[in-house]
C-alpha cells in the first residue's frame, strides 16, 4: 500500500492528512494559528508560525500512522489562496506578515485602479475584479513600506508567494514555485497564457524578478529536506484550497458545481478548457492541470458564513454551538419577517461591495433569537442561490445537482434551504475533508500513483442527499434581493 500526505494550509488552521492509496484517511493532525487585527478590517498572520504548525501536523500525522515512511510516496499542498508573504531568499525570514486575504488595508488602491478604468482590462486578462482581495495591492504595499524590499525584489533578494510557495520554499530548502490555480489569484497572472502578465507587473509596480516559477498543480515541484520528516518525499501537487475541494468533490464535467461552506463560502463551477469572462461578477480562475491543459473554474466568493455561525456564538453568546442553529431555525414556523444582511467586511460576488456593512430588516416586539438564526442561515443559503443563479446566466447551462463540504455544510436545515432555492439537489459527502483528499489526488496524478481521471473517479466517497422539498421560496428571495438592494443603497459612512 502507498500513502500520500496532504497539507491543507487554510486560514485559521493547518490540517495535515495521511491517506492510502484508495482515498482513505489514515491519520489526521490539526493545528490553529494565531490571526492578528491591527487595525478594523486588517488581518496579519505570522508566516513562521504557518511554516512551524505545518512542519508540526505533517510529522504528527505521519508519527500517528505507523506506517513505513518509505511508503509515503508524494505529499499534496492546499492551501488558502491570495494571502501575501514576502521574504528574504538568503535567510528564508518573512519581511512583513503575511496580509491574509481578508484584509482590506488596500481597498483604496484597488479603487483607485477600478476609477482609473482599468477594471475591463484586468477582468479579461485575469478573470477577476479589481479589489484588495487579490495578492496584488498586498505585494505592492509590502514593497512601499518595508524600507528596502522593493530594491531587494528588484535584484531576486527579496521573494513573493503566496502560503502553497511560501511552504515549498522552506519544506524544500530554497524551491521558488507555485501552480497555476494559485497564480490565478494574485491579480497579476495572465490566465489565457499562464504566465505573468508584463502590463499588470508595471501598473502594480512589481517586479517580475520576486515572482515564482508557475507550473501545472500535479507536476514535480521539488522534494521535502529530509531533516523535516525523516525521509525526502516528492512534492508533486500543488493547488489552491477552493480549486482542490472542486477536484476532491471529482466535479469533473464542465457545469458541475461545488460549494465549500467554511469560514467564508466559495462556490465554483468547472467551466472546462476555456474561461468564462463573466458579465455577472462572478470570477474565473484556473483550477487545475493534470497534463491535459488548464481547466477552468468560475468563482463566487462569499465572504460570510461560517464567521457568521461564530459571531451568534461568540460575540452575541445567542448560541452555545453551531449546532443547535438548524434546530433553531426549524422552529420558526411561520414566515421570517426578519431578513439579515451579512455584510460585515462588504459583499462578494455578485454583488461586489466593499463598503456595505450588515443590516438586519423587520424587527419587532415578537423578533426572538430563533429569528435571527434562521434569518442568518437563510442569507447564507441566498447567496449561494444569487452566485449559482449568476453562474448559469455566464454559462447558460445547468447541473441537477451540487457539491458541498466544509462545517457549515453540517447543517441539514441550510442544506435544504439551499436545495429548495436552486431546485436541484445538494450531495455531501461522508468524507468533509474534500479540500485535503483533492491535493491527496493531485499529487497521485503527479507522482504517477493515479493515471488518469477515471482511476480517481474508482475512489469517490457516498453522499448525503439533499432533495428539494417543493417548498416554494420565490417570495423569501424576493425581500432578500430586497434587502440586499437598500444595503447596498444606504451606506452608513
Ligand atoms: N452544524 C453547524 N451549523 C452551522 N455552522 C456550523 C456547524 N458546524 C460547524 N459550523 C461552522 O463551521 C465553521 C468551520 O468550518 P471549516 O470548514 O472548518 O472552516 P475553515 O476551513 O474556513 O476554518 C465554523 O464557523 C463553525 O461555526
Ligand atoms: O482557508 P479557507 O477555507 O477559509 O479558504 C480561503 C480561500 O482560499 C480564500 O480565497
Amino acid at each position: 500500500m502507498k500513502y500520500i500526505l496532504a497539507i491543507d494550509a487554510g486560514t485559521t488552521s493547518n490540517r495535515a492528512i495521511l491517506f492510502d492509496e484508495d482515498a482513505r484517511v489514515i491519520s489526521v493532525a490539526q493545528k490553529s494559528f494565531r490571526q492578528f487585527f491591527p487595525h478594523p478590517g486588517w488581518v496579519e498572520q505570522d508566516p513562521a508560525e504557518i511554516l512551524a504548525t505545518t512542519v508540526g501536523v505533517c510529522a504528527e500525522a505521519i508519527a500517528q500512522a505507523q506506517v513505513d515512511r518509505k511508503d509515503i510516496v508524494a505529499m499534496g499542498i492546499t492551501n488558502q489562496r491570495e494571502t501575501t508573504i514576502l521574504w528574504d531568499k538568503k535567510t528564508g525570514r518573512a519581511i512583513a506578515p503575511a496580509i491574509v486575504w481578508q484584509c482590506r488595508r488596500t481597498a483604496d488602491r484597488a479603487e483607485a485602479m477600478k476609477d482609473a478604468g482599468y477594471g475591463d482590462m484586468i477582468r479579461e486578462k485575469t478573470g477577476l475584479e479589481v479589489d484588495a482581495y487579490f495578492s496584488a495591492t498586498k505585494i505592492a504595499y509590502i514593497l512601499d513600506h518595508v524600507k528596502g524590499a522593493r530594491e531587494k525584489a528588484e535584484k531576486g533578494e527579496v521573494l513573493f508567494g503566496t502560503v502553497d510557495s511560501f511552504l515549498l520554499y522552506h519544506l524544500t530548502g530554497g524551491v521558488h514555485r507555485t501552480d497555476i490555480s494559485n497564480a490565478s489569484r494574485t491579480m497579476l497572472f495572465n490566465i489565457h497564457s499562464l504566465d505573468w502578465d508584463e502590463e499588470l507587473l508595471k501598473l502594480f509596480n512589481i517586479p517580475r524578478a520576486c515572482l515564482p516559477e508557475v507550473l501545472p498543480t500535479a507536476a514535480h515541484f521539488g522534494d521535502t529536506l529530509a531533516e523535516h520528516f525523516g525521509i525526502s518525499i516528492p512534492i508533486t501537487g500543488m493547488i489552491g484550497d477552493q480549486q482542490s475541494a472542486l477536484f476532491g468533490e471529482q466535479c469533473f464535467e464542465v457545469g458541475e458545481v461545488k460549494s465549500t461552506f467554511g469560514t467564508g463560502a466559495f462556490v465554483l463551477m468547472n467551466t472546462g478548457h476555456a474561461p468564462i469572462i463573466s458579465e455577472h461578477g462572478l470570477l474565473s480562475s484556473c483550477a487545475w492541470d493534470i497534463g491535459e491543459g488548464p481547466v477552468y473554474a468560475m468563482e463566487g466568493s462569499i465572504f460570510a458564513c461560517g464567521s457568521v455561525i461564530q459571531w451568534l456564538k461568540d460575540d452575541l453568546g445567542l448560541i452555545a454551538s453551531p449546532d443547535e442553529t438548524a434546530a433553531l431555525a426549524e422552529s420558526v414556523t411561520e414566515k421570517n419577517p426578519m431578513v439579515f444582511v451579512p455584510a460585515f467586511t462588504g459583499l462578494g460576488t455578485p454583488y461586489w461591495d466593499p463598503e456595505a456593512r450588515g443590516t438586519i430588516f423587520g424587527i419587532s416586539r415578537s423578533t426572538t433569537k430563533a429569528h435571527l438564526v434562521k434569518a442568518a442561515l437563510d442569507a447564507i443559503a441566498y447567496m449561494s442561490a444569487d452566485v449559482i443563479d449568476a453562474m448559469e446566466k455566464d454559462l447558460k447551462a445547468s447541473h441537477d445537482r451540487i457539491l458541498v463540504d466544509g462545517g457549515v455544510s453540517h447543517n441539514d436545515y441550510l442544506m435544504r434551504t439551499l436545495a429548495d432555492a436552486i431546485h436541484r439537489s445538494v450531495h455531501r459527502p461522508a468524507l468533509v475533508e474534500t479540500t485535503a483528499l483533492g491535493a491527496a489526488f493531485m499529487a497521485g496524478m503527479g507522482c504517477g500513483l493515479y493515471k488518469d481521471i477515471a482511476d480517481i473517479k474508482k475512489r469517490a466517497s457516498k453522499a448525503q442527499v439533499f432533495a428539494p422539498t417543493g417548498a416554494d421560496l420565490s417570495e423569501e428571495r424576493d425581500r432578500w434581493k430586497k434587502a440586499v438592494a437598500a444595503t447596498m443603497a444606504n451606506h452608513m459612512d
